[in-house]
């Protein structure tokens, strides 16, 4: 069996962070580990309060799962501090891991902060030039390359801007600006369109996660990065048709919608949890 590890934030609310890894690698008949960073008082509606594990668990965590198990590919979420980032970076230099997908995680769909603004340098410094593939949302990339990106000229020019910070390629995650959510990949040397369209329902807890994820189990299973992105992409947009209508805010996407499609238990509600 393939194996994947997240290194990521707790949320209680189980839709995102490490919850949410561990149900995308299962569904996509990946083994999944996980080293929590920080745990989350977290619901479908807010981020209550937040708590950072001590580096040495966290270093331990690690430690502990690259000595004795195989690692796959390896996803990385919320970090938290500049401290926990440089620390992980340390750890991954010296386990090597070959496969490391980067979702720089920085603010919940709720707006609270989920990365302290003097980490963002580090995640730049220390973070970047070792992944394999960066998948920001437009206000990380924005944030990352200091631009504004208002437009599909905007980022073309973030993607390569990415790739100068180090990055070895980028999926731009374009749900965040108006129209449908259409992402674009680059690959260090060609673009690719993945385009979607937008699904109308309030249940989107976790999305960017759950994509990232999903194409860390799709990389471990050893697609290429371009059909890794294109089968992620997928998987995101019918987790997202599925979608969980539970809690009073974002409901949580629908990791397993294939499997309880084939026994019958789910039916697609489209437009389910209207805005
Ligand atoms: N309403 C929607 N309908 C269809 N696809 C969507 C919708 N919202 C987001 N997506 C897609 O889901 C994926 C995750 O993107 P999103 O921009 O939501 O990530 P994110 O902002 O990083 O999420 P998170 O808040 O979980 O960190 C992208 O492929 C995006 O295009
Ligand atoms: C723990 C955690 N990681 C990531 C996100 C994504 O926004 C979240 N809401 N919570």
């Amino acid at each position: 069996m393939k194996t994947a590890l997240t290194i990521a934030g707790s949320d209680s609310g189980g839709g995102a962070g490490v919850q949410a890894d561990l149900k995308a690698f299962s569904a996509l008949g990946v083994y999944g580990m996980s080293v929590i960073t920080a745990v989350t008082a977290q619901n479908t509606v807010e981020v209550r309060s937040v708590q950072m594990l001590d580096i040495s668990i966290i270093r331990d965590q690690i430690a502990a799962i690259f000595e004795d198990l195989p690692v796959d590919a390896v996803k990385i979420g919320m970090l938290g501090s500049a401290e926990i980032v440089k620390n992980v970076a340390e750890e991954l230099n010296k386990y090597k891991p070959k496969q490391i997908i980067l979702d720089p995680v920085m603010v919940s769909k709720g707006g609270h902060h989920l990365l302290l603004t003097d980490a963002i340098q580090s995640l730049k410094e220390k973070l970047l030039p070792v992944v394999t593939l960066v998948t920001p949302n437009i206000p990380e990339a924005e944030c990352l390359t200091n631009t504004k990106i208002e437009n599909i000229e905007d980022m073309y020019q973030a993607c390569r801007n990415l790739k100068e910070l180090g990055a070895k390629s980028v999926l731009l995650k374009g749900g965040h600006l108006e129209g449908d959510p259409n992402d674009l990949f680059f690959d260090g040397m060609q673009f690719t369109w993945l385009k979607g369209k937008r699904i109308h329902t309030k249940n989107v807890h976790g999305t960017g996660c759950t994509l990232s994820s999903a194409i860390t189990a799709y990389i471990a299973k050893g697609y290429s990065l371009q059909e890794a992105v294109k089968a992620g992409k997928s998987y995101i947009t019918k987790a997202i048709q599925y979608s969980i209508n539970i809690g009073s805010g974002h409901g949580p996407t629908h990791h397993f919608f294939d499997i309880y499609e084939k026994a019958g238990l789910v039916e697609r509600e489209e437009n389910k949890g209207e805005l």
